[in-house]
């Protein structure tokens, strides 16, 4: 399905409610299987959490995943500890070109039984659960964090917990320290010091508890996109968010700032309005900690004609598709100029947005919404623009009723 925005104005003071943390749902979904005492509030209705969902419901000995990444790590780790079941765990072509080598040498170092069933170091992965016999482990942290959250939810039901050396420059913290949060939050004790964290083994009973999904803050970034690109006064609430966030993502609050939003947190929501113009220059933003909202910042910058200039991106050409390639290649149809090296992006200031122009998705969730947004200033056309339900089904719906004009 290709969705084609005329170039709309946003309705002013409207409310948007947005599933959970699909981050936090994954890690909540993979606790409640080892702890069914758990319930989960405001899960998240994202493809990924409910692929999850059904895959650790599932008695079938292959389990396909799809473009889930954390489903893919989470689950690999999961399913290598569960006594005598022997699975295979695949997923989408792209999910068979995403490296898990540093996981799965890790679980191998614990005593796991994984094997490669097509290319060394990329799934699909025949996996024989067992227990696993060794605790300590050290692996590289600069490629990506789900390898390092992955081992830290099994890790207090092995026998001896778990400790691990991270080596290297440590990516994505905000995920890892998320994973420990909610392992505290269920009454789990962990440590996170320089480059060791310590998990305690689980010796007593958790008490049923319930814990409450915050809503997705990578979506919201869609939001504050578009504020950022409308009128000074146009403001939008969108809910359930919280001050205090697990979500390294809730950095947007900040960043947005400098393209002239303000964030007010009232009970459980947050309204943007757009104060100020953008800043025009030194609009410069490192992203190891939040590599998710890398796109939508590019095509903020790139919408309000501001030269940006993003760091830490070198996460980025190993998710759903090469995101740095792919934004030079979708913004640079626009009429933008786009330098890309392995781990940084520039926007350079421009003028021009050129209208009736088809970006292209490359699967990826996140390249549908953080064009879209581009419709405030343009007609624009989003091929396969179905992708979003990996993360954000009601996406379309959404974006229609705060004004946006599909056809
Ligand atoms: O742990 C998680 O929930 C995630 C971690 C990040 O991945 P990397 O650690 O691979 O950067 C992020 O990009 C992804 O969308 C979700
Ligand atoms: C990178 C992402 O997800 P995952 O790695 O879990 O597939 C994402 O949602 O942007």
């Amino acid at each position: 399905m290709d969705i084609s925005i005329q170039k709309s104005k946003l309705y002013n003071h409207q409310e948007i409610k947005i599933t959970g943390s699909k981050s936090e749902s994954n890690r909540l979904l993979l606790l409640q299987a080892l702890y069914p005492q758990i319930n989960i509030n405001n899960l998240s209705n994202s493809d990924d959490s409910v692929l999850m969902q059904k895959a650790l419901a599932t008695k079938e000995s292959i389990i396909d995943i799809h473009h889930a990444g954390t489903a893919m790590r989470f689950l690999t780790a999961y399913l290598a500890t569960q006594n005598g079941e022997e699975v295979v765990i695949t997923g989408s072509s792209r999910m068979k070109e995403r490296p898990i080598k540093i996981l799965v040498d890790a679980l191998l170092s614990l005593g796991a039984d994984i094997s490669y069933v097509e290319n060394e170091g990329f799934p699909p992965l025949k996996i024989i659960g067992k227990k696993l016999s060794k605790h300590k482990v050290s692996l590289e942290a600069n490629v990506s964090s789900q390898y390092i959250s992955a081992l830290l939810l099994i890790a207090s039901k092995l026998d001896n917990g778990l400790e691990l050396t991270l080596n290297g420059k440590i990516t994505s913290v905000p995920y890892i320290k998320m994973t420990l949060s909610l392992l505290n939050e269920i009454g789990v004790e962990t440590s996170f010091v320089e480059n060791k964290i310590t998990v305690k083994p689980n010796t007593t009973k958790l008490l049923p508890q319930t814990l409450v999904v915050e809503s997705d803050w990578s979506s919201a970034s869609y939001f504050y996109s578009i504020i950022a690109l409308s009128d000074i006064g146009t403001e939008i609430t969108i809910s359930s968010y919280k001050k205090h966030s697990l979500q390294g993502d809730s950095v947007l609050a900040k960043i947005y700032q400098s393209f002239g939003v303000a964030t007010h947190f009232d009970a459980h929501s947050i309204r943007l309005v757009k104060v100020e113009e953008a800043q025009t220059s030194n609009l410069e933003f490192h992203l190891s900690d939040a590599p998710d909202i890398a796109q939508t910042i590019a095509v903020t910058a790139f919408g309000l004609g501001v030269e940006c200039y993003m760091t830490g991106l070198h996460t980025l050409k190993i998710k759903e598709t090469d995101r740095l390639v792919a934004l030079k290649v979708e913004l640079e149809k626009l009429g933008a100029e786009i330098d890309i090296t392995e781990a940084s992006l520039k926007v350079n200031a421009s003028k021009e947005i050129k209208s009736d122009i088809s970006i292209n998705t490359y699967n990826d969730h996140r390249m549908a919404m953080a064009f879209a947004p581009l419709g405030l200033k343009t007609s624009i056309i989003i091929k396969n623009a179905d992708v979003v339900s990996k993360s954000y089904p009601q996406f379309w719906e959404d974006f229609k009723e705060i004004g946006f004009n599909l056809k």
